[in-house]
């Protein structure tokens, strides 16, 4: 087992570069399966846990599939199976995503159902809506759930009850490939969608609207290989810039997109925390006392989910009450008994937290209980008088590139040590327990 171990009281200064996006890179290698000819290449593919999880998703359906540091290639003219291993898809749920992209090129795929996990219940209600309205039919049984595509997929309007991201990108990947034209009402807006609509495109897929509440695709007959770069991950310049606020430093966060961060941006700005927007990144400083302010999570282009938590840590050092309300996932609090350990003053009535800021958090042995909560909970580490000790470290692994070293770059008073022999292992790679 590996712990994190973070001095809290270090200002963070200096410049971190942010990798590309695990919500991006992931749906992108899922559609690989797609291409019956040619190699594709997606550069800027951070090596995480998740990374790896779908890499050799693809390798067991016989796709040809390399991660080296920095990128992937993948072979997907010949596909030996349409069935995905429970020891794969149960680490991560992003692994149903490889559903449309079968059934779209080989019409049939039995796949593990993905299940609940830690954040909520997380139904593929929507998903299985969009392929039953292109002519899919499903059987669940065992554990699993298989498709069959009688003909071939047809093109049709589907309107998604929620703007679901992963449903918008499974039915994208499926219509890409259908018979005519789909359009998806009420689609996901996320950058991640346009990302992955742009790497169809340049499959050779006719995706418009990518970006909007309207997507429109023009099946074609196949797609072929292509070379991509995935975009810059959000959430991981957004960790950044909490974590220069939380301390009070001063840090160029390099890569960022402004415009996929405006309601993070919006916030801390209200905070008090001074932003600056460049075309290569953002800069973050902040200094003396913050204010309080009420956060709602939405679909994109609202505050996104995925930095509730980190957003949570750095509203328990501002100078007042802060409300966060969490609307899309119903489970998504779980840091919040972690953070009480450290001190923390924090009331759950229903969706909503109350922060109470202002009142010194002290270090404490706290575990990360799913990915995000994990790197709030060393954010508030770096906030925290004394030492932090935050395990379960897998999930911090699957969204994270080198977050210690990233963090000691920038000063910060942190390392990560094997447990049993207490061996500092900041300067490897982490080993994805
Ligand atoms: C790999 C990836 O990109 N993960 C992101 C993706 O997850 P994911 O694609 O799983 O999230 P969704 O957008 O699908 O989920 C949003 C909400 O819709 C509900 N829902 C979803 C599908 C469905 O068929 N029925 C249904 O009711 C979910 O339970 C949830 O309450 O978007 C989330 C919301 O921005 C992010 O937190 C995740 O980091
Ligand atoms: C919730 C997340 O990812 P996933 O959908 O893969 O669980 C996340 O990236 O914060």
């Amino acid at each position: 087992m590996e712990k994190i171990i973070v001095r809290g009281g270090k200002k963070l200064k200096g410049r971190v570069k942010i990798h590309g996006a695990k919500n991006a890179v992931l749906p992108i290698i899922a559609a690989s399966i797609l291409a019956s000819r040619g190699e594709i290449v997606i550069h800027d593919t951070p090596l995480l846990e998740d990374v790896k999880t779908i890499t050799q998703l693809l390798q067991n359906l016989g796709a040809e599939a390399q991660l080296d540091e920095g990128s992937v290639r993948i072979r997907a003219e010949k596909l030996t199976t349409t069935q995905a291993p429970y020891d794969l898809v149960r680490k991560m749920r992003a692994s149903f995503l490889v559903m449309g992209p079968l059934l779209a090129r080989k019409k049939h795929a039995r796949i593990p159902l993905p299940g609940g996990c830690a954040i909520g219940s997380r139904p593929i209600d929507q998903h299985l809506k969009g392929f039953e309205a292109m002519g899919a039919e499903f059987e669940i049984g065992q554990g699993y759930i298989e498709g069959r595509v009688p003909d071939r997929l047809r093109g049709t309007r589907i309107y998604l009850d929620v703007a679901s991201v992963g449903a918008t990108e499974n039915i994208m990947m499926a219509a890409a490939l259908a018979e005519g034209r789909t359009i998806i009402e009420n689609a996901a807006r996320e950058p991640e969608i346009v990302d992955l609509a742009n790497f169809l495109n340049a499959m050779g897929a006719r995706v418009r609207g990518a970006g909007t509440g309207t997507i429109r695709i023009d099946g074609v007959d196949f797609l072929r290989g292509t070379e991509y770069t995935v975009i810059p991950d959000r959430i991981e310049a957004g960790t950044y810039m909490v974590a220069a606020a939380i301390t009070r430093g001063e840090v160029f966060v390099e890569g960022a997109i402004p415009d996929h961060i405006n309601p993070l941006i919006a916030k801390l700005r209200e905070m008090g925390v001074h932003v600056l927007e460049g075309e290569n990144g953002v800069h973050v400083r902040a200094e003396g006392k913050l204010q309080p302010v009420d956060v709602k999570t939405l679909p994109y282009p609202g505050f996104p989910t995925d930095m509730q938590s980190q957003m949570m840590a750095l509203l328990l050092t501002a100078d007042g009450n802060s409300v966060v309300t969490e609307t899309v996932f119903e489970n998504r609090f779980m840091h919040v008994e972690e953070m009480k350990r450290m001190g923390a003053k924090i009331k759950i009535n229903g969706r909503s937290a109350v922060i109470e800021g202002g009142h010194p958090l002290s270090g404490a042995e706290v575990k990360a209980t799913d990915l995000r909560a994990g790197a709030a909970l060393v954010l508030a580490g770096l906030a925290a008088e004394g030492t932090t000790e935050v395990t379960e470290l897998h999930h911090i692994d699957r969204g994270y590139v080198q977050l210690v070293e990233k963090l000691q770059a920038l000063g910060a008073d942190i390392k990560r040590v094997k447990v049993d022999a207490e061996k500092d292992v900041s300067s490897v790679q982490p080993s994805y327990a």
